[in-house]
């Protein structure tokens, strides 16, 4: 797997959102993209998802051009956008072409997996926010994603949820060999869960620098090495 961006621009009815960006993610790594708010994080995430095609640049998938959506693309947005009237065992497998046993039995595995046993029958209306998110996880899972695409994930979650689920994260790359591309301001959260950090400027959004993260995992949120890239990233920031 390899998602590679060019010379990527996007502007929006004559501002620049994003400018002149390059960037290649290598298979099964994890990259944050971090920036400020509008710094256009969202905006690079929607051109690797091959839902936003009006860009200048180039975004290959496997070294093709990308045209659209591609089913081993996934995406997860901070809102779960489940569909209300399915229960979670409905929508997990909503996306799925065949309903035979093995697929079922496929679902229920990732069901399993995400934490969710004994909740495949509830309606969305009636999850936390985490269960929320973990059944978006295991709907994107059960398409068998060689690439997961995150947008601010978790940023709607109380804390201890969150870490919760940057775990689950961890978990699945270290198993599926998932690549990962999460956007977020949560500088904590970038430095746990990155291989590489992504750090945009504003206006236009540029990438001002990478940064490589090379603490093994398990990591150690508040170790001194984690720190002093924290102190680091700040001032790139200037904050
Ligand atoms: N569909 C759109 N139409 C017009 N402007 C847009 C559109 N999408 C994004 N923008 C603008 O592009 C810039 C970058 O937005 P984007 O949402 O990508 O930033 P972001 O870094 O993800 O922000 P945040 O962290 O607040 O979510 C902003 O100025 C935003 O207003």
């Amino acid at each position: 797997m390899s998602l590679t961006v060019d010379r990527l621009t996007r502007t929006f009815n004559g501002m620049t959102a994003i400018k002149d960006i390059d960037l290649k993610v290598q298979n099964g790594e994890f990259v944050c993209l971090l920036g400020k708010g509008g710094c256009g994080k969202s905006t690079l995430l929607r051109t690797l998802s091959g839902l936003d095609l009006d860009y200048e640049g180039t975004v290959s998938y496997n070294a093709t051009p990308l045209t659209g959506v591609r089913e081993e693309i996934g995406i997860i947005f901070q809102e779960s956008r489940l569909l209300p009237w399915l229960t979670v065992l409905e929508n997990i497998r909503f996306g799925l072409k065949d309903h035979e046993q093995e697929t079922l039995n496929r679902v229920n595995r990732f069901i399993e997996y995400v934490g969710l046993t004994g909740k495949e029958k509830l309606y969305p209306k009636a999850l936390s926010g985490g269960m929320s998110q973990r059944a978006a996880i295991a709907r994107s899972l059960v398409c068998d994603p060689e690439v997961l695409l995150l947008d601010e994930p978790f940023s709607a979650l109380d804390h201890f949820t969150k870490l919760e689920l940057q775990d689950l994260l961890l978990k699945i790359q270290a198993k599926y060999n998932t690549t990962m591309v999460m956007v977020t301001h949560d500088i904590d959260e970038a430095l746990y869960l990155a291989d590489r950090i992504v750090v945009l400027s504003s206006q236009p959004g540029m990438i001002k620098d990478i940064i490589d993260i090379n603490s093994p995992r398990q990591r150690t949120r508040t170790s001194q090495d984690l720190q002093q890239v924290k102190k680091e990233i700040l001032t790139i920031l200037h904050v």
